[in-house]
């Protein structure tokens, strides 16, 4: 449920209109917006889409050019001091004095806020394998990106609004990483996740926002995303089919390799198995549509910048 602030419900991140034009049509379109506390939010977008554009404005260092936000009820732009007493932010480019050691970074980092928990980001950066004792300018761009990580994280903060967190990870960061924003969640903490990394949007996001050429096209939950999206079917014959696939009604896009057939298929179940009921097969696999197949479809024919 949604904090109480001044006998109001509060939610975490909240946009009417929001709109950043560098340019005439340049830029993010207004944009209208409710995160819930304690949802994980992906935010998805081809490159040039408006997804940076959108959290800098989000957080006050850009001015918009039209509308307001609010994080937990403070406007972003009036109340940017508040605000970022409130957020752990992880841009997406992060710019760190080469001298420092990654624990150095972490421990400025807690220290720039009121409540901070230096014991937990320190618990962080073991988690993502990180050596603190490291200078900064002799890193991998992984593990810059890991002492990031922990700096946006110190705060325990209510918000947590993060550029491309897993960017330049490994795979086993990756997963902590991920593991680290459901935990966030389940302490009712909000994350604003931007993300190119579709599966990992699929794997922690209650819901989904698509921007796409600076307007934010559909926001949903991951069901209603790839509702009504044919699933992907892949039938092996172990011997040559009895009859002409192609002309099943619900099968579509099918592709024929020797006796291999791949397709896609929309309706029931079991309509598919009956019709493969006479058939020998060799394997067969019916895959779910993913939140990919949903935003391929959303940006397919479209040039994704401006
Ligand atoms: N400072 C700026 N001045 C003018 N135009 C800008 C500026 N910053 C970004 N843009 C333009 O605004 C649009 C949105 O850019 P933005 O960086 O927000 O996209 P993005 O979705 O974050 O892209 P990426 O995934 O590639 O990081 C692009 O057309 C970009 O060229």
């Amino acid at each position: 449920m949604a904090p109480r602030e001044g006998g109001v419900h509060v939610n975490a991140i909240e946009t009417s209109g929001l709109g950043k034009e560098y340019a005439p049509g340049v830029g993010l379109r207004p944009m209208t917006l409710e995160v819930a506390p304690g949802e994980i939010f992906g935010f998805l977008g081809p490159n040039g889409a408006g997804k940076t554009t959108a959290i800098r404005t989000l957080l006050g260092f850009l001015r918009p050019t039209a509308g307001s936000a609010r994080i937990l009820g403070h406007d972003v732009w009036r109340g940017r001091e508040a605000v970022h007493a409130r957020v752990g932010y992880l841009p997406g480019e992060i710019k760190l004095r080469p001298e420092w050691t990654a624990g150095e970074v972490i421990r400025r980092a807690a220290a720039l806020r009121g409540q901070h928990d230096l014991a937990h980001s320190l618990t962080v950066a073991r988690r993502l394998a990180l050596d603190v004792t490291r200078r900064v300018g002799t890193l991998s761009k992984g593990n810059r990106q890991k002492v990031g990580l922990c700096a946006a994280l110190a705060a325990r903060a209510d918000v947590l609004i993060l550029d491309e967190p897993t960017d330049g990870l490994d795979p086993l960061a990756q997963d902590t990483v991920l593991a680290l924003l459901r935990e966030a969640r389940s302490e009712g903490r909000t994350v604003f996740l931007s993300s190119h990394v579709l599966t990992e949007v699929e794997r922690v996001a209650d819901r989904v926002g698509l921007i796409r050429a600076g307007d934010l096209v559909r926001v949903d939950d991951l069901a209603a995303l790839t509702a009504g999206l044919p699933q992907r079917v892949s039938v092996h014959f172990a011997a040559s089919p009895t009859r002409d696939f192609t002309a099943l009604p619900g099968l579509t896009d099918v592709v024929r390799e020797g006796h291999e057939l791949h397709a896609n298929w929309r309706g029931a179940p079991g309509d598919l198995l009956r019709a493969l009921a006479d058939e020998e097969l060799s394997a067969f696999s019916v895959t779910p549509p993913t939140l990919e197949d949903a935003f391929l479809g959303e940006y397919r024919g479209t040039g994704h910048d401006r």
